[in-house]
């Protein structure tokens, strides 16, 4: 059974649609990296899935349940870490987690979830007003890991985590997901959705642009890699004998190369593995100056997403 299942889940503000006909699941056992640039309405299908928002048409199903018709029940199975979250300045860490495994009723040991998020014992013993952000984030992915919750719902997880905190964050999520939770984990940081994410959608102007295994939506983008080789002469036996390869898609001789007065050859690959051949080939009717490899990036398939979706 999907973690999440929305069907045609839609949010209307008046005549503004911010979340429109959605339709996206996230399988226990997977890391879902949820996308969109500010605005595209992230927060708003959050706020469903959670309950907390109520959809102007359209169901949200956590384990089979729809979220609205039985909020206390479903929530009892998600770990919540919002993108502001209310923490008490007086209480210490250790306090707050032990208020949160009292109210869920589960026997937690606020010890360990402490240890597992990197926060000393002694700082966790002192009020949360002296904690700097970093702590108060370590704090809050410790609350929302209380009582083993089958979906993980990390809205902007690393915000104000030092690059120590965010590689915890990524071990976490990872340990997590081969325990068997699903994470819905949605963020602008695309390096770090990259690092743990299995599947994801991006979300545009309210709408799901695309949805998939990053590595599939990627390769749609283009080619598997671009090598892009400067050289001191530019034959065109040269160009014939790259076209010739199986693996060349495409092939463009340019007689002064990225901006400067190099010659240069731009070789688009089906394959990254034909790129030594490619190499190999051109070292035989010319010398390599210089060159580069790009291969498609998350940014690239995101920047081309947000670009289609405005035109
Ligand atoms: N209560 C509301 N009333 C009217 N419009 C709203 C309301 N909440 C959100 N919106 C609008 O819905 C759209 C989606 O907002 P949402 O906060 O879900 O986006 P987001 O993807 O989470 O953005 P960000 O990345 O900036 O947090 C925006 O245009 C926003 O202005």
């Amino acid at each position: 059974m999907a973690a999440i299942r929305t069907t045609d889940l839609t949010k209307r503000y008046g005549s503004h649609t911010a979340v429109s006909e959605l339709n996206l699941t996230v399988n226990a056992g997977e890391v879902y990296g949820f996308l969109g640039p500010n605005g595209a309405g992230k927060s708003t299908t959050i706020g469903m899935l959670l309950s907390y928002i109520y959809p102007t048409e359209g169901t949200a199903r956590v384990f089979g349940t729809d979220v609205h018709d039985e909020p206390v029940a479903t929530k009892r199975r998600v770990g919540v870490l919002p993108e502001s979250c209310q923490l008490y300045d007086r209480l210490s860490g250790r306090k707050h987690l032990q208020f949160a495994i009292d109210a869920m009723d589960v026997d937690d040991d606020p010890d360990t979830l402490i240890d597992r998020v990197g926060l000393e014992p002694d700082a966790a013993r002192r009020p949360v007003g002296e904690y700097s952000t970093g702590m108060k984030q370590r704090l809050k992915i410790a609350v929302t890991l209380v009582g083993e919750p089958e979906l993980l719902v990390l809205d902007e997880p690393s915000s104000g985590l030092d690059p120590a905190g965010i590689q915890l964050l990524r071990e976490i999520v990872l340990e997590e997901r081969d325990r068997g939770a699903a994470v819905f984990f949605s963020s602008h940081i695309l390096e770090q959705v990259e690092a743990v994410c299995d599947r994801i959608g991006i979300l545009v102007d309210g709408r799901l642009r695309t949805s998939g295994d990053i590595e599939v939506l990627k390769s749609d983008t283009g080619p598997a890699v671009e090598l892009d080789i400067e050289v001191d002469t530019l034959p065109p036996e040269l160009v014939t004998a790259l076209e010739s390869i199986d693996a060349v898609t495409a092939c463009a001789a340019t007689a002064n190369g990225s901006g400067s007065s190099t010659p240069a050859v731009t070789v688009s690959l089906s394959t990254g593995s034909a790129k030594a051949e490619i190499l190999r080939t051109v070292e035989e009717y010319a010398t390599i100056e210089d060159f580069a490899a790009e291969e498609p990036s998350l940014e690239s398939l995101f920047d081309e997403q947000v670009a289609e979706a405005k035109r």
